[in-house]
């Protein structure tokens, strides 16, 4: 790939064949897979700086220094089921998009996740059998698995070795690390030990798996898959996308408009196929209803001319709900002395540096049907959990002297409550209002109370007697239904693995917003290729079901174009 930093410098014979709309995560597949043609021209526009301008990208251990000069830096409006409280909504604004600075965690989802979206999409090449194969082969794992023992931590024979994208499995073992694996002998009903967590079942304990390379550097999209491209992928950054344009004065979507900053020209390019829209799951229907593709009302409200009347666009909207809890621990903390670990880092790319955290396991738990209050389940099958824990650190407590405090995410995975992306103005530079409207719906509270009643059973098992003293927060007293609703109420968050406000739907649907080949329904020429389109969160993180949702479109359409 070329990267140019200016519109400028674009040359100006080339005809791009496929224009993709924002860098990141999905983009940066599509644009690669195409580019295997090497007949095809395709230019990438990323709002952003490129990644390797960014020296924190690089390093796993400082995922929390990334500026935030590469952020969106979203907030929420006010969420009315959280107290009224606002909420931080981190985006990147770099090439890779969130590649580039999530938390580096590799989840497939699971079986029946995946089979759900074939069947609400209709589309059979997103079932599972045919998804599997598709996640191995852009995988790169088993390099060197020698020097980075992780034997007993993974099964290799769900993993491929050929691909971009590095994934490695956790190496390192602290003392935590063995209570839990303890503990899924001792509760091993509702804890089992998983081997895999990416074999498509993923329920019960196991070593966290992350895309990060053998050499200690997160693999991101920029990382895995521009490397192998040639000349003819452009790539140009700093410059945003601010609407498609119909050529002519039908709904052929093939042009976009973009500049520099909110002050500057607008420039304007063709493509000779088509646009991909990939702008994430918040930006990608800001540009859509900017280009007067949304609810009518909605639209003229504002002052944009309706081109393509689609309720649906930017509705939707779902993302999974964490809280959080901290428990009085005996054990070892895991903070280290950071100047000095970066120094081995540079020096070596080993150490705790190249780790993206220090804990190594994920914990997935499946609540039976009795505990689902009444309702019906929200996750996609048996395959599925419903709760995540995810162990984060133990640190010196910060209100009180010679306490150490084990943090702990409970995250609700399959919410029921669904939010917006709406406009507020006509100037693509104003940030568009996102309401995740989390813990609208009671289940998405009880999934959560259950989440942390599961939690103290952990830490109360014996393998945890002797480590664990109490429970900080909640409050050891908080214990009845109505307590802990009021304490998840005030502490929930998002788990920024947004999702569904351009939902995919069948082709002739009354609802959702890409056919299952990803075109806008309503237009002609233009694709939507991001988290957006998934129709529900899968039971896990997203990055990986981004990936594969790009492998899939990249299919599709190279398929359109088979014989040109
Ligand atoms: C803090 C954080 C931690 C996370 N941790 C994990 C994790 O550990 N594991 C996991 O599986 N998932 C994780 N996720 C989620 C996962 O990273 C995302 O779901 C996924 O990367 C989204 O991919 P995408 O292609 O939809 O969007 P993005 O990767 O966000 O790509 C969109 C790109 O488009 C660009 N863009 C947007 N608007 C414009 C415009 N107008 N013009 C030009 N360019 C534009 C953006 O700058 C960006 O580069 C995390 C997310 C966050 C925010």
């Amino acid at each position: 790939a070329i990267i140019y930093q200016h519109s400028d410098n674009l040359p100006d014979n080339t005809d791009y064949d496929f224009i993709v709309a924002g860098g990141g995560t999905a983009g940066l597949v599509v644009a690669s897979r195409l580019a295997e043609n090497p007949q095809w021209k395709i230019l990438v526009i990323e709002a952003g700086p490129s990644d390797s301008d960014v020296f924190e990208i690089a390093v796993p251990g400082l995922v929390g220094s990334i500026p935030k000069a590469v952020n969106w830096n979203y907030t929420t409006v006010p969420q009315n089921h959280l107290g009224g409280r606002s909420l931080g909504y981190s985006r990147a604004m770099v090439l890779g998009g969130c590649s580039s600075h999530n938390g580096m965690i590799y989840t497939r989802g699971s079986r029946d996740d995946w089979n759900q979206w074939a069947d609400i999409t209709g589309d059979d090449g997103l079932r599972w059998s045919n998804m599997l194969p598709i996640m191995e082969k852009m995988e790169q794992f088993g390099r060197d698995v020698t020097f980075l023992d992780v034997s007993g931590h993974i099964d290799p024979s769900f993993h491929g070795s050929n691909g971009a994208l590095s994934v490695t499995a956790s190496y390192t073992n602290v003392s935590m690390n063995n209570y839990l694996l303890q503990a899924t002998e001792e509760l091993s009903d509702e804890f089992p030990f998983k081997l895999d967590m990416n074999d498509g079942q993923p329920i019960g304990i196991g070593w966290t798996q992350y895309t990060i390379t053998s050499n200690g550097e997160r693999s991101n999209a920029a990382s895995a898959f521009l490397p192998r491209t040639g000349d003819n992928i452009h790539v140009l950054v700093n410059t945003r996308v601010t609407r498609v344009l119909p050529v002519g004065h039908g709904s052929d979507f093939r042009k976009v408009e973009f500049t520099v900053d909110a002050n500057g020209p607008k420039k304007q390019l063709r493509a000779k196929k088509e646009v991909i829209l990939a702008g994430g799951v918040i930006s990608s229907p800001q540009i859509l209803m900017n280009s007067g593709i949304g609810e009518r009302a909605a639209l003229e409200m504002i002052g944009i001319k309706t081109l393509v009347d689609n309720p649906s666009v930017g509705k939707n909207f779902s993302d999974q709900v964490a809280t959080s809890m901290r428990f009085s621990t005996t054990l070892p903390t895991t903070n280290y002395d950071a100047i000095r670990a970066l120094a081995q880092w540079n020096e070596s790319h080993t150490g705790p540096m190249a780790q993206a955290a220090a804990l190594n396991h994920l914990a997935w738990i499946r609540l039976p049907d009795n505990k689902l209050a009444g309702s019906s389940d929200p996750a996609s099958g048996q395959s599925s959990p419903h709760i995540e824990f995810q162990f984060g650190k133990i640190s010196p407590s910060i209100t009180s002297q010679n306490e150490t405090v084990l943090s702990v995410s409970v995250i609700n995975l399959h919410t029921t409550s669904r939010g917006s992306i709406s406009l507020s103005d006509s100037n693509p530079f104003t940030d568009p209002n996102i309401d995740l409207n989390l813990l609208a719906e009671e289940v998405d509270v009880s999934i959560l109370r259950e989440g942390v009643r599961s939690a103290q059973r952990l830490f109360s098992s014996t393998a945890f007697k002797a480590h664990i003293n109490g429970m900080i927060a909640p409050a050891v007293n908080f214990t009845s239904d109505e307590d802990l609703n009021a304490y998840i109420r005030s502490s929930a968050g998002s788990y920024l693995h947004g999702v569904a406000s351009l939902s995919m739907s069948p082709k002739n649907a009354h609802w959702g917003v890409v056919d299952p080949d990803f075109y806008v329904k309503g237009t002609s020429g233009l694709r939507v290729v991001d988290a957006s389109v998934i129709p529900s969160v899968p039971s896990g993180h997203t990055q990986i079901p981004v990936y594969g949702f790009a492998e899939r479109a990249s299919v599709l359409i190279a398929e359109t174009y088979r014989s040109t």
